[in-house]
This record gives C-alpha cells, structure tokens and sequence, in this order.
C-alpha cells in the first residue's frame, strides 16, 4: 500500500455553511473541528485512508509512524500549511482498559483518518482540499465535489419533533457509591486525586442528526470548541471548552482546566460565584494538581514552560471553570509529548496509573473516546487537539451523554452528582430535553 497520494488545493467562492453541512449527512464518516473564538472551520468528507487503533496499542506511537508513512507518500509538493491535508480523529481514553467496549463499535479504541475531501472556511474565504491516489482524476474530483458543495439546498438542518427523550440514568446510584469509595481512599492517601465518569442514556423516537446537534451546539455554546466525529459505527460529539494541545515547531500550547462551579442568574450572583471558586481550596487543589503535572511533563521533555500564577475563570453558558493557559517553547517530539500528556489530572488523575486503576475498577461506564483528545494533524507538524469532554455518541435514535467530576479528600458525593447534571446540560439542552433538572452547586 505504498501508492502516492496527491493533493489539490483549490479557492472556492463563498458557500454557505448550512450548504457544506448539508453535504455532509451524504456521507458516512466525516468530521468537523471548530476551536473557540475561531472563525475558521474544517470540514472532512470520507476517508481515503484510516487507521483504527487496536487494543493495548501506543497510540500515539501508531500514530506517528502512520503520518509518517503517508508523509512519504505524498506526491505533490507542500505549499502552506493551510492548503494541507491533515488526519482527523480521535484517540482512545484508556487502549488497555479490560471493560466490555462493544457499545462503541469499531470506535472503541480510537480512529483517524486522511480526507477526501476538506474544506477549510475561514472568514469569507474557503478552500477545498481533494486528496486522490489518482493523479489523471485528481481535478475533476475536485471540479464535481465544488460544484456539488454550491448546488446543494441550502435546507435548514433541523431535529426532528422528539416525543419527550426519554432518559436513562441506571447507573447514578452505582456512581455515588464510587465517589464515596474513592474519596475514601484518597482521606487514607492511597491516591491524590481521581476523575471518575458516568454516562446517561437518551432515547428518542426518531434517528438523532448529527450535524443539526453540531449547529446547534455552535449557538447555543458560542465559547466551546465544536467536533464532530461521523462513522459508521455513531458519531462522537463534543463542545469540550478544554484545549489538548496546539502545537507548531517549537511552540506547544495547552491548558489547565479544573475546578468547577454553576453560573449566576444575574451578573452579581455570577461574579460572586467565580471569585468564591477562585479561592476554594478543593477547586484549587484540583486544578494545580492538573497544572502541576501538565508543566513538569512539558519541562521533562526539554521545554520552557510558561504560565501565570493564578488561574482565571473560563466560563461557559452552564458551568465556570479555574483556567491556566500554558504556552512551551524549545524543540520536542511530539507523539512523545502527547503520550505522557495523556490523560492529564483533570481526566484520569493523580498518581496516574493508581487512578487509572481506580477509574477501571468503580466506573460505571466504558470511556471509549471520552476524555480523549481530538482533532487534527496537518503533516507540517502543526495542529490541535481538545480533550473530548462534554461530548456524546450518538447512535440512531440514542444519545450516550458523558461527564466526570474531579474527586479529591473533600468530595461529598451529591456535589460531583449535581456537578455532572450539569455538565450534562449542554447536550441535553440541544437534544431537546424540556425537564432539565436544574440542580445548583456551590
Ligand atoms: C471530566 C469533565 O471535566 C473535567 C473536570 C473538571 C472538574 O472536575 O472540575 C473540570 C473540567 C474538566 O477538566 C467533564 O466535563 O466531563
């Protein structure tokens, strides 16, 4: 399988963006990457090439040599890194986890892929990338898709009438219990801290379209990033307000998001609210245990790490978070850069495999990709990643929801419940759930 691959990138006139979603639902695997406060959205349509990760897999060892093994492959010359292709995806969350998966299909233990198709939508001016092992059909393929792209009606992208979704929340009990458990086990010392997760189980009367959630998801959390992984096994949505990684040669930028609280009905209540997180001790041990980690990681690998010394509040329409931006400089190799990332504090925890063991054992839940970074790779060495939280699957007409909370010694199990409720809203929210529990915590 080492035939060439070639690549066209061409400008096309402005096109709507309910035209290029439109376009999407044509197609069984696709995916979209928007981050916050980015004007710029990418759009992948079909596979050319992909790569499922297998079980106990280093994936992003595998990764690595796939990129590279394309790279070689490669027939037509680089230009910017913004007419490049890029592999898109996901990673797994835990590639060794023994926990039945088949609920995540073929997906389970992660998946990229190089696009047919991309195009890239920034401000008014978009590009469609065609990538071909055929370089005789190469400009046609591109010629139809364009044209195809600008004919499509541009229907508006809706949900169908739901009758009342119906909501599965099996395992809330089982869950408490595991908080319980766990901070017990971190008042003995056994562990620092730990992110224990639980899903929810939606069910609708009518198949649920994934692009008309990713839409609505871009108005209804304008400060989150936007993925969607569309496959034939479900697709994979998340508007995670939480940053992997950006990484360009010699610069990685990352963050470290921890540390939880509602948002205020008024703008007094709120701002009350945040500067009661900033100085609550549980919260900001949470989040320094993540910052801790993320930097002394980044420092072991050579680079020169920058943050400021308090953290700021990140706020989204239902949750605020404490926030530390962080910026690295110096040369690194970025797979290994990656895979000790991975998972930080603020998904799996502190130790690392101590708590990754404790997530394996009391979790009522396969992560699957949740809590795993997302998104992509150009073959320049640039890209970005987000970590998959506040994310879904969705499979025909059911919705698997995900949300964890960080525990630590002072963790009183109701408080991480109604955090996860919470952080469950987002998505609930867009799928059209009348009753959202409105439950508070301080
Ligand atoms: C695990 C999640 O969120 C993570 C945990 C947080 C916390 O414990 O306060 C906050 C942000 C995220 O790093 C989630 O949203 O599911």
């Amino acid at each position: 399988m080492n035939q060439p691959i070639f690549y066209l990138r061409t400008e096309l006139p402005n096109i709507k963006l309910k035209k290029m979603l439109s376009l999407m639902t044509e197609w069984q695997t696709g995916f979209i990457f928007q981050a916050p406060s980015n004007n710029t959205i990418r759009l992948a349509y079909g596979a050319l090439a992909e790569r499922y990760f297998t079980k106990n897999e280093d994936q992003f060892d595998a990764l690595r040599s796939w990129q590279s093994d394309l790279k070689a492959q490669l027939a037509t010359p680089s230009s910017t890194s913004e007419g490049q292709p890029a592999l898109v995806g996901s990673f797994a969350f835990n590639p060794t986890s023994e926990k039945s998966n088949v609920f995540w299909g073929k997906l389970a233990q992660g998946y990229f892929f190089l696009p047919k198709y991309t195009v890239i939508k920034s401000g008014n001016s978009t590009a469609l990338i065609t990538c071909s092992f055929d370089a005789a059909t190469l400009e046609e393929e591109s010629k139809l898709f364009a044209q195809k792209l600008q004919r499509m009606p541009s229907c508006s992208l809706t949900l169908a009438e739901h009758a009342p979704l119906v909501k599965n929340d099996t395992t809330l009990d089982q869950w408490a219990a595991a908080v319980a458990a766990t901070t017990a086990k971190i008042q003995q010392h056994q562990l620092d801290k730990v992110v224990l997760a639980r899903s929810l189980e939606t069910n609708f009367n009518d198949v649920i379209e994934p692009l008309a959630v990713w839409r609505k998801l871009t108005l209804t959390q304008p400060q989150t990033y936007h993925i969607l992984l569309k496959t034939a096994w479900g697709s994979f949505i998340s508007a995670t307000p939480e940053r992997f990684a950006k990484f360009q040669e010699h610069r990685f930028q990352t963050a470290a998001v921890a540390g939880t609280i509602r948002r205020g009905q008024t703008r007094t209540e709120d701002d009350c609210l945040g500067t009661q997180l900033l100085k609550d001790h549980k919260n900001l041990q949470e989040q320094n245990y993540v910052l801790q980690t993320i930097s002394n990681t980044l420092r072991k690998h050579g680079l020169t790490v920058r943050y400021s010394k308090h953290p700021q509040l990140l706020k989204n329409p239902n949750v605020q978070h404490l926030y530390t931006p962080i910026m690295a400089n110096g040369s690194f190799e970025l797979f290994k850069v990656l895979h000790d990332l991975h998972p930080t504090p603020a998904l799996g925890g502190l130790p690392r495999k101590k708590a990754l063991r404790q997530i394996e054992q009391v979790e009522p839940v396969t992560r699957g990709l949740f809590g795993s970074p997302l998104g992509y790779f150009q073959f320049d060495g640039t890209g970005e990643l987000a970590v998959g939280i506040r994310s879904a699957l969705l499979t025909g007409s059911s919705a698997h929801l995900f949300a964890g909370a960080g525990i630590v010694s002072e963790s009183i199990p109701q408080q991480e419940v109604a955090e996860t409720q919470l952080k469950f809203r987002p998505l609930l929210h867009v799928l059209g759930d009348q009753n959202e529990e409105h439950t508070d915590i301080d």
